[in-house]
């Protein structure tokens, strides 16, 4: 992963090189932090011990006795958007789809729309409790039973070590995966939650975290020698300074979903103490055409993080005589989205506007190994710049208590806050 800071400098938000140097010092302790939290395999630290510690051959045994059509991933946040980001960048051979949400309509379509008798299931919980997650389980179960398919058959089960799932693997002999100690979710695609979906659909574990650990090697004691600490102490430096959203623009369709992992492991990770950085997520090229207005003429209040790779197959723009169209013909569409990519860059620093160019050389699993590893050890040290408890999410607990309590799961006091909401209404 190469990361280019240039234009995070003498911008709208003021940020200059002297100010990351005098920042460079703090790195230097928050590595000897984060080193000290990984040898001692702490909580959220131990994720960025994974390229070391995460044994793919029970991953690829468990994905060996399968060859189906559709993989069907029952997870939400980060039991689902690890393994998504991978088999979207990666995968290959087999359709890959993800309930994480409960949209009845959206859930029964997607049930109706694969071969039951040809899917896999992998129902994937951390905690083993999530309501979305168990619900649609319940549901897919169902399905297939009604389908005339033994789902016990068809089931692979990614939990912690206690919990329902953990239980109903036991009770029906499932094949279940571990998910790692010290691990939370939003930092576990480099293990058995990300890396079973990513067996299936074909991709090279061993190359995949073979690429994670050359990244983990480059973290360093200052943010002039590791990429991921020179992305991760610039937004910090750049949010203190008025950059409340990041915009992630991957400029490749393979990797929108990176943008939503990136999403969820920027807001969660951060989202703390009154502090934070809103991740806003983007595509480029097509989102130049619906965002960028914003981001070059409205509030200055953002860092904008491109990505791309630098290498792709190509397809060339036939040759046209069309009115002003000529100068297209002849190139290719690569050649475009390198101009594109290219000019956006520099219509933002042009407009005094921050940004960073992250590159891998291409999608494949050293880039995306790369990519990843290297936002999780950007993130870790935002966090201990920012000085917030980087890998717990408490704010989450309230909207699930009330949930449950509205559905009779228990007496919650958020459940009856719910009804004592404030209305005005206009119909
Ligand atoms: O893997 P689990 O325990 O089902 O949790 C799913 C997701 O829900 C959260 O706990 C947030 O509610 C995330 O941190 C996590 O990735």
């Amino acid at each position: 992963m190469n990361v280019d800071i240039g234009n995070a400098l003498d911008g709208d938000l003021g940020l200059a090189r002297a100010d990351l140097d005098a920042l460079d010092d703090r790195v230097g302790d928050a590595h000897e932090r984060i080193e000290r939290g990984r040898a001692e395999a702490e909580h959220g630290y131990a994720a960025l011990n994974l390229p070391e510690t995460c044994d793919p051959e029970p991953i690829r045994r468990a994905a060996s006795g399968f060859d189906p059509d559709h993989l069907l991933t029952v997870g939400i946040g980060g039991s689902a958007l690890g393994a998504a980001t991978l088999t979207d960048a990666l995968g290959s051979g087999v359709d890959c789809r993800y309930l994480d949400n409960v949209d009845p309509a959206w859930v029964r379509a997607t049930l109706d729309d694969v071969a039951l008798s040809n899917t896999v299931v992998n129902v994937v919980s951390r905690s083993g409790t999530t309501a979305e997650t168990l619900s649609n389980f319940l549901v897919v179960r169902r399905a297939m039973e009604s389908a005339g398919v033994d789902w016990t058959e068809r089931t692979v089960v990614t939990t912690g070590g206690e919990g329902n799932l953990r239980a109903m693997a036991d009770e029906h002999d499932l094949p279940a995966l571990d998910v790692p100690e010290g691990v939370p979710g939003r930092f576990s695609a480099l293990s058995t939650v990300g890396l079973f979906a990513a067996a299936v659909a074909g991709v090279d574990l061993d190359e995949l975290l073979a690429g994670a650990a050359a990244e983990a090697d480059r973290l360093a004691g200052s943010l002039f020698e590791s990429p991921a600490y020179a992305y991760g102490a610039t937004a910090y430096a750049l949010a203190e300074r008025g950059a409340a959203t990041n915009a992630v623009m991957p400029y490749a369709e393979s990797l929108e979903r990176f943008a939503e992992w990136f999403a969820q492991l920027w807001a969660e990770s951060l989202g703390k103490d009154g502090g934070g950085q809103t991740p806003a997520r983007a595509l480029g090229a097509t989102d130049q055409h619906s965002q960028l207005q914003l981001y070059r003429a409205g509030p200055a209040d953002k860092l904008v993080t491109l990505v791309r790779p630098r290498g792709s197959a190509d397809t060339p723009i036939p040759e046209t005589d069309l009115e002003g169209l000529s100068y297209l013909g002849g190139s290719s569409l690569g050649e475009l989205l390198d101009a594109e990519f290219r000019a956006t860059e520099a219509s933002l620093a042009a407009a005094g506007r921050e940004n960073v160019r992250i590159e891998i050389d291409r999608v494949d699993e050293r880039g995306i190994g790369e990519l990843l590893y290297g936002m999780e050890a950007a993130c870790v040290l935002y966090g201990e710049l920012a000085g917030v408890s980087t890998f717990t999410q408490p704010a989450v607990e309230w909207g699930k208590k009330a949930a449950r309590g509205l559905l009779g799961g228990g007496d919650f006091a958020e459940a009856d806050a719910v009804s004592e909401k404030r209305r005005l209404e206009v119909e």
